[in-house]
């Protein structure tokens, strides 16, 4: 008798043990991302691919599927950031870019594209916490959320043209829905990147923390309001101030897609994708 207890018992810790371990799998399964959720049933989506969070297929693709799962539990929040003090996230990544077949350049712009579109209309209310620089891909993540708090002391925005190619229409669009036509236009043209103080000014950005643990109680204050806020008659607002974009990428994706690749596939943007990558690596070793 006393070894059949011994015995459920233990069985019954296992199991115990193994639930535990099946909650914390989720965030376990990624390779680039932790998912943590709060106690408030908001998830923390942690981009953690070291060093500076350079959105691949990968990464990218787990950020899908995180978006997919969170639509499908219902979270009440998300807030997406970045392991590191340093950089929120590089961008896209140039190695799948540079010398790439269309096909792997094609993947990469489809993936974010998909990220986009599930990040931009997703039900639920979204927080970037910019804990670092966020140039072009970083930017465009942040754009997508609903809210962006940023730590003092970095750059953030879309210096694309200077890689000798135009912005995409419907990234265009995310800028000019966020900071105005006009000083969309001139930080567009000339690819500017904002300090955290310019980003609060010209709207880019919604509130400057002085480091990360601020940034995230004002994340939490932001997410804190739609307690009181029925959440579908939220997220149908949501839908209706998003709509004119998401209709767009959905209609034309595709061909924006493809537009892409041609434009990143064209020698001229090869041969200054491979300048730009060479002065990143001489910055890098001047500064050693
Ligand atoms: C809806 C429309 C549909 C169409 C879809 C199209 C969507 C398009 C989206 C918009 C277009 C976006 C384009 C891009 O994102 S292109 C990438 C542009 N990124 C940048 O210009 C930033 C480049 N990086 C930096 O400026 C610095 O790295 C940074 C300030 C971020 C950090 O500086 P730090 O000194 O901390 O770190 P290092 O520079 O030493 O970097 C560390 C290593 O990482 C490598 N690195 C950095 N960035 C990239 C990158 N983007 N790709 C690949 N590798 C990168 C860097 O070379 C260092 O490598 P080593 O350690 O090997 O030297």
């Amino acid at each position: 008798m006393y070894r059949y207890v011994c015995k459920t018992m233990l069985r019954r810790l296992f199991l115990s043990k193994k639930v535990s371990y099946q909650a914390r799998l989720f965030s376990g399964n990624f390779r680039y991302l932790e998912v943590l959720n709060n106690e408030n049933n908001v998830a923390i989506v942690t981009m953690k691919r070291a060093p500076v969070n350079t959105l691949n297929s990968e990464l990218l693709s787990e950020i899908s599927s995180v978006l997919t799962n969170l639509d499908e539990t219902k979270c009440s929040g998300m807030v997406l950031t970045s392991f590191s003090d340093k950089v929120f996230s590089s961008g896209l990544d140039f190695n799948e870019m540079y010398e790439s077949r269309p096909a792997t350049i094609r993947t990469l712009v489809s993936t974010i594209l998909e990220v986009i579109i599930k990040l931009y209309g997703s039900p639920f209310p979204t927080v970037a916490v910019i804990t670092g620089h966020a140039p072009s891909g970083g930017c465009v993540l942040s754009l997508c959320c609903e809210y962006r708090i940023m730590v003092q002391n970095f750059q953030i925005g879309l210096n694309v043209v200077k890689l000798g190619y135009s912005t995409p229409l419907s990234i265009v669009q995310l800028m000019v829905n966020t900071i105005g036509h006009r000083n969309a236009e001139l930080a567009l043209t000339s690819g500017r990147l904002f300090t955290t103080n310019e980003a609060l000014r010209v709207g880019l950005i919604d509130e400057i923390a002085k480091d990360r643990a601020s940034a995230f109680d004002k994340a939490n204050d932001f997410l804190n309001q739609f307690k009181v806020i029925p959440p579908i008659a939220r997220h149908f607002t949501k839908q209706s101030m998003r709509r004119a974009l998401l209709q767009d990428v959905s209609i034309n994706g595709k061909i924006y897609v493809e537009d892409f690749v041609s434009l990143i596939s064209r020698p001229k943007v090869q041969e200054l994708i491979a300048a730009y990558m060479a002065n990143m690596k001489n910055k890098k070793k001047n500064s050693n």
